[in-house]
């Protein structure tokens, strides 16, 4: 949960006021906390000491360039999954030789870019995608590792849109194709295919469907050892899932989760990397709102928000629960709300029949757990700008990311083409 606290009506999140932020930033506004962000990392950290493990963290769960530094600085590393993260991660002064590149549709021109880096590993995610990496890897002449994703076919009982670890999934390959690419590799002077890697979803809370998939990964291993194809580090991707609502259930602890990769590691001695995203960085950030209005609806009234779905998508793609606090002084008495953006469609739908304290136009209002996959999925759906994004710590905030205008929302397009006609 994102600690924002409340005293004498004064809304907090690391010691800054919200409302005096919301005045002087505008809304919708993400505003991050370090404090929490440094706090996980070093709970991670914690965890898996005495591990020889590296962690890269998921560009992709908040991508801002402040953010990235905080785990340049914490020393972590970077997992990305396209040219643009690779800019960011090296931007943000994260080290080629920490970053790991995973996807199954990494183009020639991405991997030439990641290649010239000099990153650390590829995640290869098929035997065309091998191919292709041996082709680049010795036209330049380069040596580059590379590590296999292996699809367990294990069910992360999560979300069916977030789930990556079944047969049927796009990710990875199967045993089969896993021992033709290794018989591939070896052929390769260019590439040294000696990891593993799995995925098998994001927001997973319990530890079985981890406990299974690492199972897989750890017997394969052997194998592929006895057959001579020694495995000197498997990447366990990420995944671990953070709580959004006190009446869910409560997530796996993450000395629970380090400890699971312990034990099915305990006989590996080569290196094991860590891939988590949303864990680090949701329960840091809020998305700050205020009502437009609140309008009469036939089964209860509406709380319309000038945050809206192309702000922060989740509820909208996955029926996401999020924490909706509003920020005025205690109210007494409280009202059912849909709360609502102002985007063209009912999916436009932050909660349902939630029950909050009575608001009016202009009151400010926090969604928690927006840290990660909140602005990394924001668009400018309606011809709505990005937000704004903000960092926060012991008191002092620093815009991280100004609000798009309208002008650079629309730079690079023009009122012409064929069959246009000039404009009178
Ligand atoms: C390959 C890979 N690694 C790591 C992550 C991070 O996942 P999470 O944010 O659930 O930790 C993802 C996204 O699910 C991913 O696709
Ligand atoms: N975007 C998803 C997570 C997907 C993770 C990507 N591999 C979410 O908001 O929960």
């Amino acid at each position: 949960m994102t600690p924002i606290t409340e005293q004498d009506g004064v809304w907090r999140l690391d010691g800054v006021d919200l409302h005096a932020l919301a005045d002087a930033v505008g809304t919708p506004t993400y505003v991050y906390s370090s404090a929490t962000i440094r706090a996980r990392i070093a709970e991670l950290q914690q965890a898996v000491r005495g591990l020889d493990a590296r962690i890269c963290y998921a560009v992709k769960a908040n991508p801002n360039l402040a953010v990235l530094a905080l785990m340049a600085h914490a020393g972590l590393g970077a997992d990305i999954v396209s040219g643009g993260e690779l800019q960011r991660a090296l931007r943000a002064g994260i080290p080629a030789q920490r970053i790991v590149f995973s996807g199954v549709g990494k183009t020639e021109a991405e991997i030439v870019a990641a290649v010239e880096a000099g990153i650390w590993r590829f995640n290869i995610e098929s035997r065309d995608e091998l191919h292709l990496l041996c082709r680049v890897s010795s036209r330049l002449g380069t040596l580059v590792n590379a590590a296999l994703r292996l699809n367990p076919d294990v069910d992360a009982r999560t979300h069916a849109k977030i789930s990556t670890g079944r047969a049927q999934n796009k990710f990875g390959v199967d045993r089969d194709e896993a021992w033709r690419c290794f018989a591939d590799a070896a052929e390769c002077a260019y590439v040294r295919l000696d990891g593993l890697h799995m995925h098998i979803g994001s927001q997973i809370v319990e530890l079985d469907p981890f406990r299974e998939a690492l199972g897989h990964v750890a017997g394969f291993r052997k194998e592929l050892d006895a057959a001579g194809y020694p495995v000197r580090s498997i990447d366990v991707g990420g995944g671990l899932g953070v709580r959004y609502a006190l009446h869910a259930p409560a997530p796996v602890p993450v000395q629970d989760y380090a400890d699971a990769i312990r034990s099915a590691f305990a006989d590996f001695d080569g290196t094991l990397v860590l891939e988590p995203g949303r864990w680090l960085v949701a329960d840091a950030g809020i998305l700050l709102t205020r009502v437009i209005r609140v309008k009469p609806g036939a089964e209860r009234p509406f709380l319309i928000l000038d945050a809206g779905m192309n702000d922060l998508l989740r509820p909208a793609l996955y029926d996401a629960w999020h924490g909706i606090v509003p920020l005025h002084a205690r109210e007494a008495s409280t009202r059912r709300y849909d709360v609502v953006g102002p985007v063209c469609e009912s999916s436009d739908t932050f909660a349902v029949d939630r029950d909050l304290p009575m608001c009016g136009a202009g009151d400010l209002v926090a969604i928690l757990g927006a840290g990660a996959y909140g602005a990394s999925m924001a668009s400018t759906y309606n011809s709505r700008p990005l937000p704004a994004e903000v960092l926060v710590d012991a008191g002092c905030h620093a815009v991280v990311r100004e609000r798009q205008t309208v002008e650079a929302m629309l730079a690079g397009e023009a009122a012409r083409g064929p069959g246009i006609e000039p404009a009178p």
